[in-house]
């Protein structure tokens, strides 16, 4: 289980995240909504040690993450929100990177690779540089390294962007089936339909600011309405119609 303790990051005076708290079960797949700027990726970044909160806690099976973090990213597979990493490598170049980073055996590596590349059907083309592939052949590359060390945290952002149908259904039933072995499962999307498909629970950010946390049936439920993107849209609106209105309200007070 992890518990995000008032999790609070800043950027000179500007939140990125104002005092978040919630708790990710295992056992179920979590997913990170908002829109562009809500703060989805910083939580994610926080979550994986990438950066340092400004104040706050995370708790990994009651372990704190900022005093026990590389024992706890032994156990993070993460995809970044962009796969344009390395790209001076090959995918291999890359595997191998992370393989020795995980300390894993050689023949363990293998044979996870083996089933990895054939499933995101990437065989054949593990000696190319990353650079050369298109954006989705990029993602995959990424994904499998994600999952490479076999983690029982999942922690991906934004992890089906760009990836080809059969790759997306691919990695959705795996992530399924991750979650249903009672391992921990966390993504942001934009994709509306695929967090309704695909989430147990959902965490909303709008402006650095938690507006929903919970199961999606409670979410439509309290909502009356059956669609996902329809209580979301009406949730947290358009930012720009918001700013013009704060705009209008300041200058109907000048
Ligand atoms: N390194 C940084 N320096 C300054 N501000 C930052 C930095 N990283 C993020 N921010 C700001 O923090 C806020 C949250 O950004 P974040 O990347 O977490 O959003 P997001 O929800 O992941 O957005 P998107 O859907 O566009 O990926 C934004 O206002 C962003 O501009």
């Amino acid at each position: 289980m992890i518990e995000i303790r008032e999790l609070t990051k800043m950027y000179g005076k500007q939140y990125a995240l104002n005092h978040l708290s919630l708790t990710i079960p295992e056992g179920q797949i979590f997913g990170f909504l908002g829109h562009n700027g809500a703060g989805k990726s910083t939580t994610i970044k926080c979550l994986t040690s990438i950066i340092e909160p400004t104040s706050g806690q995370v708790l990994v099976d009651g372990l704190n993450l900022a005093e026990h973090h590389s024992e706890i990213k032994k156990r993070i597979g993460y995809v970044p929100d962009t796969p344009d990493i390395f790209l001076q490598l090959s995918p291999k170049e890359y595997w191998n990177l992370i393989a020795s980073a995980f300390a894993l055996e050689t023949s363990e590596k293998e044979r996870q690779l083996e089933t990895l590349t054939r499933l995101f059907d990437i065989e054949g083309k593990e000696y190319q540089t990353i650079e050369s592939f298109s954006h989705g052949m990029r993602q995959k590359v990424i994904v499998i390294g994600a999952l490479l060390s076999t983690p029982d945290i999942w922690i991906l952002d934004e992890p089906l962007q760009g990836l080809d149908p059969q790759a997306a259904f691919d990695l959705k039933n795996l992530m399924k089936a991750h979650a249903a072995q009672g391992k921990t499962v966390i993504f942001s999307t934009h994709a509306l339909e695929v967090a309704q498909q695909l989430c147990d629970q959902l965490a909303i950010l709008k402006a650095g600011e938690l507006i929903y946390s919970g199961t999606v049936d409670a979410l439509l439920d309290s909502a009356e309405d059956q669609s996902l993107e329809s209580v979301y849209l009406k949730m947290v609106g358009r930012q720009q119609e918001e700013l013009n209105r704060g705009d209008d309200d300041e200058s109907s007070t000048n």
